[in-house]
């Protein structure tokens, strides 16, 4: 039977959370090895388009679809049990699709109906309860005997989720699928046209869907992959975000055409070699709107202090950047040199590097680079500090403050903080070599003071895909063929 697989990556934004809200700022945001897969198939009933969720106690959700002047219309048989994000990508997707490709193939698939699976990878969805039930420890080794995709034991609402961008890499993933599956696109894993669209659809559904129109760098990320970010302005999606109930379907697909006047900007990004990234969720959880809201407003009220913050955070974290691509041209010029000065830094607190350029010895811009993102690194975190105080939301607090400089202490760690709007709910930790992954694991899980759970996520800097279903570990086990 003909399967359309298609995967997104999540995201870690490593820097400028509320900064990349205003165009005029830029953020580094890194794709996960974790990824959420859409599988779409065949239906066997007219007009019906069944959602699987098998990853937890609810899930089902049933939609009959009418088409009526070019506008798809979902309704379903359970009111009281929606899932919007699912909704919209389908409404808006399947309206867009509709005007793109012949109406008798769009008529044809749709009334076979459409089974559609939707599962995430488990770094998704925070396991510590499982892992509880079984009596494990909360380490990797665990997390590594977990069945890949498992079930969670609760349901969609109730479910911990580790701030990876599920909604996101789910409305992509979800979008670009069914764009293959009608075949809109027949290109997509390179036709950057296509993408563009994927995209352009994407972001359009996750603003309708959750409401408001935010930066945006989630969807980016699933769409791109790791990148350096510039917001998209939010005035392009606002004829079709402010009209909810009554969108001007020609106004849309103007909006979403790929040479539309789109002006984000994605410059590719990988960690550089020898790089590695950890992650671990912290077991309390923030509220990142109320967050966002308590910034913006301490911003608009203290524009002269808040525009000093945000370019000295802005300068600090262009200088992590740069040094950053600057290591990959680095290691290009010569491998041997620079694997040399990795090993050396590896064993050494990254405080201690300054030392090293004293020295008579090869690798030298290769120390000072490091050094350099090292103390900057420390910079932007002070800044955090400094923005968590005076707009009284806790971006980097004291609980996180210990934990974070714990992890700064291992050898080899370059940076480590929290993520995007930060908060209680995730760190990060980028290093080198390999040796800093078990010692920072061994802090985290002998801490005592909250409990911190690790990830099994890393980088991976590829965006959605078109995958084989074959090719991806436990995915075919979750899907009633
Ligand atoms: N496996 C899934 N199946 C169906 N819907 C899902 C799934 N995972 C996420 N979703 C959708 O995404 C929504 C969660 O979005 P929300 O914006 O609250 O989280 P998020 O910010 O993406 O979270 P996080 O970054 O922690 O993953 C759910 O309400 C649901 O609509
Ligand atoms: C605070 C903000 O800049 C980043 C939020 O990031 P996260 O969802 O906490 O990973 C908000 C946004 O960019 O939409």
């Amino acid at each position: 039977m003909s399967l359309t697989v298609v995967s997104a990556p999540g995201k870690v934004l490593l820097t400028g959370g509320y900064l990349i809200l205003d165009r005029e700022y830029k953020g580094l945001v890194i794709g996960t090895s974790s990824r959420f897969y859409t599988i779409i198939q065949p239906g066997d009933n007219l007009s019906k388009i069944i959602i699987h969720a098998p990853q937890f106690n609810d899930p089902n959700w049933e939609y009959k679809i009418t088409i009526k002047d070019g506008l798809c219309e979902l309704s379903t048989f359970e009111k009281d049990r929606c899932n919007t994000f699912i909704e919209t990508v389908l409404k808006h997707s399947l309206s867009i699709i509709s005007n793109r490709i012949s109406s008798q193939k769009f008529d044809e698939l749709v009334l076979e109906g459409l089974n559609i699976y939707v599962i995430g990878s488990n770094d998704f969805y925070s396991q510590r309860e499982q892992l509880k039930n079984s009596n494990l420890p909360l380490n990797t080794t665990s997390l590594r005997n977990l069945t890949p995709f498992c079930k969670v034991h609760t349901t969609l609402k109730q479910v911990h989720k580790t701030g990876l961008g599920s909604s996101a890499a789910m409305t992509t993933s979800l979008v670009a699928a069914l764009f293959v599956y009608f075949k809109c696109v027949d290109n997509v894993n390179d036709d950057i046209k296509e993408r563009t669209l994927i995209h352009n659809v994407s972001q359009f559904c996750h603003c309708l869907a959750q409401g408001k129109v935010g930066s945006g760098f989630d969807v980016s990320a699933a769409v791109w992959g790791s990148h350096v970010y510039k917001r998209f302005s939010p005035t392009i999606l606002e004829p079709v975000i402010k009209s909810e109930n009554n969108i001007d379907l020609t106004v849309l697909n103007k909006i979403i055409d790929p040479d539309y006047k789109w002006d984000n900007q994605i410059k590719s990004f990988t960690l550089p070699p020898e790089f590695k990234m950890i992650l671990a969720e912290v077991d309390s959880g923030s509220n990142t709107p109320s967050m966002v809201g308590k910034v913006l407003a301490w911003r608009k009220a203290n524009p002269e202090q808040a525009n000093i913050l945000w370019n000295t955070i802005a300068s600090n974290c262009a200088i992590v950047i740069n040094n950053l691509i600057e290591l990959t041209n680095e290691y290009e010029k010569d491998k041997t040199e620079y694997i040399e000065a990795i090993r050396t830094c590896s064993c050494v607190n990254g405080s201690m590097w300054s030392n090293l350029l004293d020295q008579e010895r090869s690798g030298k811009r290769i120390f000072e680079l490091l050094y350099s993102i090292f103390t900057e690194y420390q910079k932007v975190r002070q800044s955090l500090r400094d923005m968590s105080n005076m707009s009284d939301a806790p971006i980097e607090p004291p609980m996180q403050t210990r934990l974070l400089d714990a992890c700064t202490e291992v050898p080899g760690v370059v940076m480590a903080g929290v993520p995007g709007a930060g908060g209680y709910d995730a760190i990060f930790c980028i290093g080198i070599g390999d040796k800093f992954v078990t010692q920072v694991e061994n802090v985290w899980e002998n801490w005592n003071e909250m409990s911190v759970g690790p990830l099994l996520t890393n980088e991976s800097s590829e965006g959605f895909r078109k995958e084989n279903l074959e090719n991806v570990l436990g995915l075919k086990n979750c899907l009633e063929l």
